[in-house]
């Protein structure tokens, strides 16, 4: 096997949420993880909060795409320049640049299958000085790939650099849910049967929108509102009914693609429709496990659903096996997917694929991702 250049990556994320900019250090070859760095978190403000709000659901050229793009690109470039000149340790020599999706249709359901995320790798790579990896997605989508989850190669990086020796599940609850199966005695995560990789449903988008339109707040904070209620069975169980949780994986949602969801609890009680979608979040993970091809060990989850106490317990009572939060496994909930896309960027750099049939369902193995050098 040829001998890959270990080196520091810096990675972002500005998750379905829509909170903020996740950013982290990673060193390693793309292939092995040798360490994690530093960690930084830059909050939108309110003001370009709705500006990306406003742009959710549009294609590059319509109206508020650019506005948006300007918002991502200034918020990152502030938070990757102050992090770079923070930690001179730590100098990367690749950043891995997600950008904010605003629209994703890798079917092609409204023209061509594409995928969008806003904000320019150049603009970034021309500010900071520093190589930029970005547009991880497009390629595999028009490759005839879902074009997400891109973090399955990562994650069996971590279930490697973890010391597991069984397979385990990583779930990453977002706004959406994602979920990879691997089992880290694989060589490569390339390699067949080493991994099931896919979308597992809404996970917390739901029920955020829910607490916006009730009550004004964030989210459920803790799970505190649906620990005091009761879940809906009749709603859970015609919520499993959307023809999503027929396809097989591999395969990927957009944030909206649930969007009926929240109709289905408008007569129930704020504590009662808060226990039904925390419930329904996890009913949608219970069905894509279905899918494993063995029972993991234990599921390790990761984003900011481990926060939520009546989402891990609504979780921990549907499986035989251990759901702990990913900390367990000595790795930060919160900066996973910044993480993944430093992995992602040091495989670019190296000419390492970032996705294949069992993670988006593309056809052969792609190398994802466009590369910007400084001018
Ligand atoms: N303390 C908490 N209690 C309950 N829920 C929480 C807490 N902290 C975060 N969350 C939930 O987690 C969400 C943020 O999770 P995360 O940052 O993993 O999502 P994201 O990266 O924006 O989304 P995605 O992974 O889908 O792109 C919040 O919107 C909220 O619903
Ligand atoms: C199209 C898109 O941006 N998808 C995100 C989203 O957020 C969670 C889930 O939906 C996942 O598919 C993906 O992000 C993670 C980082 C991924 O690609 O693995």
């Amino acid at each position: 096997m040829t001998k890959l250049k270990t080196q520091w990556a810096l990675g972002t994320m500005s998750g379905t949420s829509l909170d903020g900019v996740d950013a982290a250090f990673l060193r390693g070859d793309g292939r092995r993880i040798e360490g994690f760095g530093p960690t930084g978190y830059r909050p939108y403000t309110e003001a370009e909060r709705a500006v990306l709000r406003a742009a959710l659901g549009r294609w590059p050229g319509e109206p508020g795409v650019a506005e948006a793009a300007e918002v991502v690109e200034t918020a990152h470039a502030e938070l990757l320049a102050r992090m770079i000149a923070d930690h001179p340790d730590c100098a990367p020599e690749v950043i891995g640049f997600h950008g904010q999706t605003l629209a994703h249709d890798p079917l092609g359901l409204q023209g061509a299958p594409r995928t969008h995320q806003a904000g320019d790798g150049a603009v970034l790579a021309e500010c900071l000085g520093v190589p930029v990896v970005w547009d991880f997605r497009s390629s595999d989508v028009m490759l005839g790939g879902q074009g997400a989850p891109l973090a399955p190669y990562f994650h069996f990086a971590c279930a490697q650099y973890a010391g597991m020796v069984a397979p385990v599940a990583l779930l990453n609850l977002g706004g959406v849910g994602n979920v990879t199966w691997l089992d880290p005695r694989a060589e490569e995560p390339e390699q067949a049967g080493a991994i099931l990789a896919f979308d597992t449903g809404p996970a917390n988008a739901p029920l955020n929108d829910l607490m916006a339109a009730r009550l004004g707040m964030a989210c459920d904070e803790g799970g505190d509102l649906a620990l005091q209620g009761r879940a809906d069975a009749a709603v859970v169980a015609g919520f499993l009914t959307h023809p999503y949780f027929l396809k097989m994986p591999p395969k990927s949602l957009d944030r909206n693609d649930f969007h009926g969801i929240l109709d289905a609890v408008a007569d129930l009680s704020d504590a009662d429709a808060a226990a039904t979608l925390t419930a329904c979040a996890a009913a949608a993970v219970e069905r894509g496990a279905e899918h494993f091809p063995t029972l993991p060990e234990a599921i390790y989850v990761a984003g900011g659903g481990r926060l939520n106490a009546a989402l891990m317990v609504e979780l921990a009572r549907r499986f035989s096996c251990r759901v702990e939060p990913i900390e367990d496994l000595g790795l930060d909930g919160d900066m996973l997917e910044a993480q993944a896309f430093a992995h992602l960027a040091l495989r670019v750099a190296q000419g390492l694929p970032t996705s294949g049939p069992a993670t988006t369902g593309v056809a052969a193995q792609v190398g994802g991702g466009r590369l910007s050098q400084p001018g």
